[in-house]
């Protein structure tokens, strides 16, 4: 009940009476339902027979249909007098939608007319009869969070009655009511008290003799509802007492010290009152208003809307707001106003007038709408939006940001961004993220974070810091875009710029910046580089008779096996159509470069299958030059490389040159040796030769030294000095040192089984030997395989090769030693030998080397070297060899000195076995 005055018990009584009396009379049930203090329809009696649940459906209907549960603010343009000038609207033009259901409007004279849709309503009737009437569907209306006015005076003035509800679309879903008459019950200001319904479960169960006694009912039901309001006023007046006085007299100053505009209108709708504020922004005095209308002042456009406000406060019989906006062509020059509208009633409850205040409430307005405006930039933003608060704690998150991060607000909200960490940046960085944002209060910068799915992304971020009135930190808020696709495109360029797209090797842009790098780290770090240029031959040739698609299954081929023949640290670069090149590093002479061209030369040994099926045949020339004797910059090493090349091409292609021609020549002899070797051993053309050891006191034999020989068909003899580096290089050692081990071994048991006597048989193992982790095992299998005891048998290592590993020598040697073998070290002297290992290590011999022993006893250096290995070899419980020895005075020098052994011409060379029986006993 809108307006709040309370229903004695007695009356309800009587009313109740009445309305049982009609339920029985027409066989129908009744429900009187009221508006409650909260603008809620509630059930206020209801007849005898009416169950619970119907009361509920038909309260629940026609509340669902009534918007106007709690008022609405009127929003009534001046620019738009569409809203404003809606009245008295037929139903049927109110609610267009209601032109497609048949609608009869039954007014109170008990005659039906046809509805501006006659034609179909005419098609719907059922029978003529009978009287059809439909409720105006109630709340559904234009604006549509206001009741409108031409809805509620339907409401109030029209009663309804539905003799099928099946047959209506808004009474359908109400099963438990068959068919139902609604009659409006109003105040007598016009505002709303409720509505009286008699309704049957059947179909056609209330008619039109049911109507007229409920109207009957209704009747009198709103002519004490008069005169209950104007006891209640009566009775409040009494209370209250009369107006003093003084708020007489007070009453216009009392209101010219508002700044609101204040007026009053009778119920005729003449001014009757005004404040200053009115006089002032409505440019007229007190005198020109007070006694005038609203169409005298202001014509009968705006007129209408002022009245369509009032009319609205008037119906809803309580004070409503409504907004209005005047003028401007432009939204910011909108004036937005805000008037209060109540109703007076006489004591007698009749209406008597309207009292407004008018408020400006743009500035309201304007901020309202930079609110809606920042809400909507908030949450159609593609980008992400966070805000946390000053502890970081999220408060807020966009749509934008779920779709990025794959999270849902509930799992956010409260959180700190920490969360979405990729651990890409430390704290450092972090550190100066923060810094930054608390001295500017903004921060802008690349994050990688992590999404909910576990993948991270890259993202391009503002971090800004928002402050309150006194400047204290109160929210940060972050906007950032998804940059993922960006980085891959960038990424994408990156590649671009500096690979092949057909072999994705590095381009000459990328070359260079290499070359430059490396030419910069080898001169700081003392090291050589070489640079080669392959150039294709003839590849012209392959395009043009098998087509460029060949020729690129061809380049992309060659690409992958010339990047298998180089090391990881090298780099491998097409920089034309049949162009590469190849930076080796980690040479230390120019055998090595020799040995990376002679690598990348093998991989045109094999033909290239291309699709077609055909096997295929590429040679390439190929120029190189080293650094830094051909040039100490990237640009003059890549260009002899390329001199180089030519020049290969010139001398007949499937060839290659140093920049330096005397290198060219000697890498040539290099190859050939190196070609030569593989042979060797399949050939026979290696063997071994025997030097004697002897006793320096006794001049007894207490072993031999086994040498290799390598006699070549071609090349000659040649030096062990020469081919062993070579054979290391190419990795042969390990095939030609077995050979030499089992040699020597079969040769001593051939002595043994001769009953020749000859101590140990020594034998050199180079350097890569060693290092090979299956070394000892072929050792042990050797001397099985032969039958030589270890006791026979001597190793030779160099104090370089131990030095290189120690630990590893020190593993290995042990083993060996725990055989009975004897290890020695060879050349001792020539290397840097730190005296913590050499006491560590499991050596029985120290062999000072040859150029020691040269010129002693008149080289004082060498004398004083000599000495000292003795000494050191003895302190070590040692025994000591010198190597070399070609004179009795070095023989005798180091005999006084107890130089233990010797070997050298002075005593023999280097023999043939069958040569050494001299030495044998
Ligand atoms: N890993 C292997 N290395 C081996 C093997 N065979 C030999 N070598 C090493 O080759 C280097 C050269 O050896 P070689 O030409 O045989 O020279 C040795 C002797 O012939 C030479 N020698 C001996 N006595 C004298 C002398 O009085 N004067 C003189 N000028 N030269 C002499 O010295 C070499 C002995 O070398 P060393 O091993 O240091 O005792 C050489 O380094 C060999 O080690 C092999 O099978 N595997």
């Amino acid at each position: 009940m809108m307006i709040d005055v309370p229903i004695s018990q007695q009356e309800l009584d009587n009313w109740l009476r009445d309305v049982n009396l009609v339920a029985e009379i027409s066989n129908s049930k009744a429900i009187l339902i009221a508006w409650n203090a909260a603008g809620e329809l509630s059930s206020m009696l209801s007849s005898d027979s009416a169950a619970e649940s119907e009361i509920q459906a038909i309260l629940c209907q026609l509340s669902g249909n009534h918007s106007a549960k709690t008022l609405p603010i009127a929003t009534l343009s001046a620019n738009t007098s569409s809203t404003a000038t809606q009245s008295k609207a037929t139903p049927s033009t109110a609610t267009p939608s209601k032109a497609t259901t048949s609608e009869l409007t039954f007014n109170p004279s008990d005659t039906f007319e046809t509805s501006v849709d006659a034609q179909l309503a005419q098609e719907q009737l059922v029978s003529s009869t009978e009287p059809i009437s439909v409720l105006p569907r109630l709340g559904h209306h234009q604006i549509t969070s206001l009741l409108s006015v031409s809805e509620l005076t339907e409401l109030v003035s029209q009663s309804q009655l539905i003799i099928d509800t099946r047959q209506h679309s808004d009474w359908r879903t109400c099963s438990a009511i068959g068919s139902v008459i609604c009659l409006s019950l109003a105040w007598p200001s016009g505002a709303n008290f409720g509505f009286l319904c008699f309704y049957h479960n059947e179909a056609h169960g209330v008619d039109s003799k049911t109507l007229q006694l409920a109207k009957l009912i209704s009747d009198s039901i709103q002519r004490q509802l008069g005169e209950i309001l104007s006891q209640h006023s009566a009775a409040q007046t009494l209370s209250r007492g009369a107006p003093s006085c003084v708020d007489a007299v007070d009453l216009q100053t009392f209101i010219d010290s508002f700044e609101e505009h204040i007026w009053m209108k009778n119920a005729a709708g003449i001014y009757t009152l005004c404040n200053r504020s009115v006089e002032k922004a409505w440019e007229m005095p007190r005198s020109e208003i007070v006694g005038k209308s609203d169409v005298e002042l202001f014509g009968a456009e705006i007129a209408n809307i002022f009245l369509e406000g009032d009319r609205l406060a008037i119906e809803s019989g309580m004070p409503i707001i409504v907004a209005e906006c005047l003028d401007g062509n432009e939204a910011k020059n909108h004036l937005w106003l805000e008037t209060l509208k109540l109703p007076t009633l006489n004591p007698q409850g009749e209406f008597v007038g309207v009292i407004g205040m008018t408020r400006n409430i743009s500035k309201h307005k304007a901020v309202e709408e930079q609110l809606t405006l920042a809400t909507n930039v908030f949450k159609n933003s593609v980008e992400g939006v966070v805000v946390t608060d000053r502890h970081g704690n999220i408060t807020d998150v966009n749509g934008a940001f779920f779709e990025i991060t794959g999270y849902v607000r509930e799992e956010l909200l409260g959180q700190n961004p920490r969360i979405f960490s990729s651990g890409r940046h430390d704290k450092a960085f972090f550190d100066k993220l923060w810094n930054a944002l608390l001295a500017n209060g903004k921060w802008n910068g690349e994050i990688w974070n992590r999404r909910k799915n576990g993948t991270i992304f890259p993202q391009n971020i503002t971090i800004s810091t928002i402050y309150d009135e006194v400047g204290d930190v109160r929210y940060f808020v972050a906007v950032f875009a998804d940059i993922s696709a960006q980085k891959e495109n960038e990424a994408q360029l990156t590649h671009l710029a500096y690979f092949d797209p057909l072999t994705h090797l590095p381009n000459r842009m990328k070359f260079m910046m290499q070359l430059k790098q490396e030419v910069r780290q080898a001169k700081r770090l003392n090291l050589q580089l070489a640079t080669v240029m392959i150039d294709v031959d003839l590849f012209k040739h392959i395009n043009d008779s098998f087509g460029h698609s060949i020729g690129d299954e061809m380049l992309v081929e060659l690409a992958k096996r010339l990047r298998s023949q180089v090391g990881d640290q090298d780099v491998l670069s097409r920089i034309g159509g049949d162009e590469f090149v190849a930076l080796i590093s980690g040479i230390d002479n120019n055998e090595d470069a020799t040995v990376a061209i002679n690598q990348l030369r093998q991989v045109f040994e094999q033909p290239f299958i291309v699709s077609t099926g055909d096997h295929l045949r590429l040679t390439a020339s190929m120029g190189v030059s080293l650094y830094p004797n051909d040039g100490t910059d990237a640009d003059t090493l890549l260009r002899n490389a390329d001199a180089a090349m030519y020049r290969a091409k010139n001398d007949g292609r499937n060839n290659y040159a140093f920049y330096t021609e005397s290198l060219t020549q000697q890498s040539f002899e290099h190859l050939k040796l190196q070609s030569a070797l593989y042979g060797a051993i399949e050939q026979n053309a290696l063997y071994l030769m025997y030097q004697p050891k002897l006793d320096l006191v006794s001049r007894k034999t207490v072993g031999f030294e086994a040498l290799l020989r390598w006699h070549d068909p071609q090349l000659g003899l040649i030096s062990p000095a020469v081919f062993i580096p070579v054979a290391e290089k190419i990795g042969l050692i390990h095939e030609i040192g077995l050979w030499v081990l089992e040699t020597a071994c079969r040769q001593g048991m051939r002595w043994l089984s001769e009953g020749k006597h000859f101590g140990r048989i020594a034998v050199n193992v180079a350097g890569q030997q060693l290092q090979r982790s299956s070394f000892v095992d072929d050792v042990k299998r050797v001397l099985a395989e032969t039958g030589l005891p270890a006791k026979h048998l001597e190793l030779e290592v160099t104090e370089s090769v131990m030095m290189q590993n120690p630990d590893l020598a020190i593993r290995d040697l042990k083993l060996l030693g725990d055989l009975g073998i004897e290890l020695s070290v060879d050349d001792f002297g020539t290397g840097y030998s730190s005296l913590n290992y050499l006491k560590k290590l499991p050596i029985h011999k120290l062999k000072i080397d040859q150029s020691f022993v040269r010129d002693i006893p008149f080289d004082t250096n060498n004398t004083a070297i000599a000495k000292a290995v003795i000494a050191l070899g003895h302190a070590l419980k040692l025994d000591i060899i010198a190597e070399g020895v070609e004179t009795k005075e070095q023989a005798d020098f180091l005999q006084q000195n107890q130089c233990d052994q010797a070997q050298g011409y002075l005593f023999s060379r280097p023999q043939l076995p069958e040569d050494l029986d001299a030495f044998l006993s």
